[in-house]
């Protein structure tokens, strides 16, 4: 293999959000600056249509292209595709697969996470990431009459939506769906979504609005490419014919303790033949096409070289608050990184998209003032966690701490729900605004994006704040 050497002043890994809205931002702050982009796939990932929702709630798309496009973005910006295999931070050296050697004077690692899979090497266990994963669950789902989902995340909450004609059984460590994004009473609105064919029937079901109030003390009372873009189950044959449509059965509060293969299940069923099944911790015995794992990612951190980079339990390598890492002039961005600064209170780490795209431009800024030596300042995105997105068709927007996080189940929820249209929920303590969960077309993001930063006292308008015949905006022009 022919070792060849290159020169440049910013390094970045990984063609994926954070990676590519890096590059962009060094290209426009530092022109004149030598950029290398490594990258193991050859398409990139860019963020377009960007639409602002409010000060620092925004709603784009993600487009995938092939790398080459972003060389028009700089002249002096030469993109690699090959894969990062060891890193010599001492040396300020990056060795890639292709025996290439890179010099640099800043890395920033934006080299994303991957699946975690319930068990690894098994045929018959997917994990979702890349479009390569998405083919094989296409052409896998095809021929199949039950798959077993494993997760209550983002994905699982997807896939349960969008995969058509066959039979799903979801397996869920919480008591309600979509715990990782919503709270009890939104699963129960999402539910009437989840029995397409209407054969599930709820009872008090009403059209009309509900408003309510309540403590959270009572609230048992109520109820190796870049990471895929939104609606990306869209682009893809995700649907079985065994069905006319998708019957989904939900085991709650259980997780997998153990795969067994065919042979090994026979002893207990020969009447069913599976090609794998799982034991639950309710005892039951599942058989099934194939499994996906929806279990949550695991932070690309293990490239030889960064064996003694701090790094965070689940795996992330550890960032201050100008996405440095422990070793110096090593940043990092986006789902390899974790957030180790001290952290504004209504802000938190979620690996998403927007907070992939916000840490890569935010590295960029943060590198590009250190070589210029700047003063840099902490950037406006941190102080408040958003995402927009959609679940079983709504459009769903999360602000500040909009399941309680960090309240120590001390504070008040305001709800208003409207059966099949709405459902928006304020958390708020000491009569301020901490959180809030708008899903449906409520139009209320703004308004509650400024409540959560400006925590002006609410107490005076009460439930006013959510009635419907009000409008609630002219209080607050
Ligand atoms: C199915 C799915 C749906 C999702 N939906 C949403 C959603 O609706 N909303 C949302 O906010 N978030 C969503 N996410 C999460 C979101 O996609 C990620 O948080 C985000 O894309 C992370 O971006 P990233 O740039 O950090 O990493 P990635 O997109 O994973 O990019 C990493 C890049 O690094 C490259 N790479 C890896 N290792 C190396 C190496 N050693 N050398 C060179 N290159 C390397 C890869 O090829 C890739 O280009 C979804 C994720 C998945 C999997
Ligand atoms: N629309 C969106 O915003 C979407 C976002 N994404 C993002 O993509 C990434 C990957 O998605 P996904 O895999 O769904 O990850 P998520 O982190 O969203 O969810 C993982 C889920 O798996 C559960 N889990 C973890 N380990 C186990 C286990 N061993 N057995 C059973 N359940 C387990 C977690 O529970 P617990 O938390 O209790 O451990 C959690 O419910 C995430 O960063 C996610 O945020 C993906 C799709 C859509």
């Amino acid at each position: 293999m022919n070792e060849e050497k290159l020169n440049c002043t910013f390094l970045i890994v990984g063609g994926g959000i954070a990676g590519v809205s890096c590059v962009e931002s060094i290209a426009f702050l530092a022109p004149e600056e030598k950029i290398i982009l490594i990258t193991a796939s050859p398409l990139i990932k860019t963020v377009t249509n960007i639409i602002p929702l409010g000060k620092t709630l925004m709603q784009f798309d993600i487009e995938e292209k092939d790398s080459t496009v972003l060389m028009k973005v700089h002249d002096l910006l030469k993109i690699i595709n090959d894969l990062v295999i060891k890193i010599d931070s001492l040396n300020k050296q990056v060795e890639t697969k292709n025996g290439k050697i890179i010099n640099y004077k800043m890395l920033c690692l934006c080299n994303g996470a991957r699946p975690k899979l319930i068990e690894n090497y098994n045929n018959f266990i997917l994990g979702i990431r890349d479009t390569e994963s998405v083919l094989q669950f296409s052409q896998k789902i095809k021929n199949s009459k039950r798959i077993v989902i494993v997760g209550n995340g983002g994905i699982a909450t997807e896939i349960v939506h969008e995969v058509d004609g066959l039979e799903m059984i979801w397996v869920i460590k919480d008591k309600h769906i979509s715990a990782t994004f919503v709270d009890p009473g939104a699963s129960e609105f999402f539910m009437n979504k989840i029995y397409k064919n209407d054969t599930f029937v709820h009872t008090n079901v009403s059209s009309l609005t509900k408003r309510m109030r309540y403590t959270i003390s009572d609230i048992t009372a109520v109820a190796d490419g870049p990471a895929l873009g939104p609606d990306w189950h869209n682009n893809f044959d995700i649907k079985s014919t065994y069905l006319k449509s998708a019957k989904i059965q939900i085991e709650y509060e259980c997780e997998v303790i153990k795969i067994l293969n065919k042979s090994e299940q026979k002893e207990f069923d020969p009447m069913e033949e599976w090609p794998i099944y799982v034991q639950l911790t309710n005892g039951k015995i599942i058989g099934c096409d194939f499994i996906v794992s929806a279990t949550g990612v695991i932070p690309n951190s293990d490239i030889i070289g960064l064996e003694d980079i701090k790094k965070e339990k689940d795996g992330g390598l550890l960032v201050d608050w100008k996405l440095e890492t422990s070793k110096q002039d090593i940043y990092a961005a986006g789902d390899v990184c974790s957030a180790g600064w001290v952290l504004a209170k209504h802000w938190f780490q979620m690996r998403l998209w927007t907070q992939a795209h916000q840490m890569g431009r935010y590295a960029a800024k943060s590198m590009v003032s250190k070589m210029k030596n700047e003063e840099f300042l902490q950037d406006f995105c941190f102080e408040l966690f958003t995402h927009v997105t959609k679940f079983f068709g709504y459009k769903v927007v999360l602000l500040g701490l909009y399941n309680g996080q960090k309240l120590d189940n001390n504070y008040e929820v305001l709800l208003r729900i409207t059966r099949g249209e709405e459902y928006i929920k304020l958390i708020l303590k000491n009569g301020k605004m901490q959180g809030a969960v708008l899903i449906g077309d409520t139009n209320l993001e703004e308004m509650c994006e400024n409540l959560i930063l400006n925590q002006l006292d609410l107490s005076v308008y009460g439930e006013d704040l959510l009635n419907p015949d009000i409008d609630i905006e002219d209080y607050f022009d």
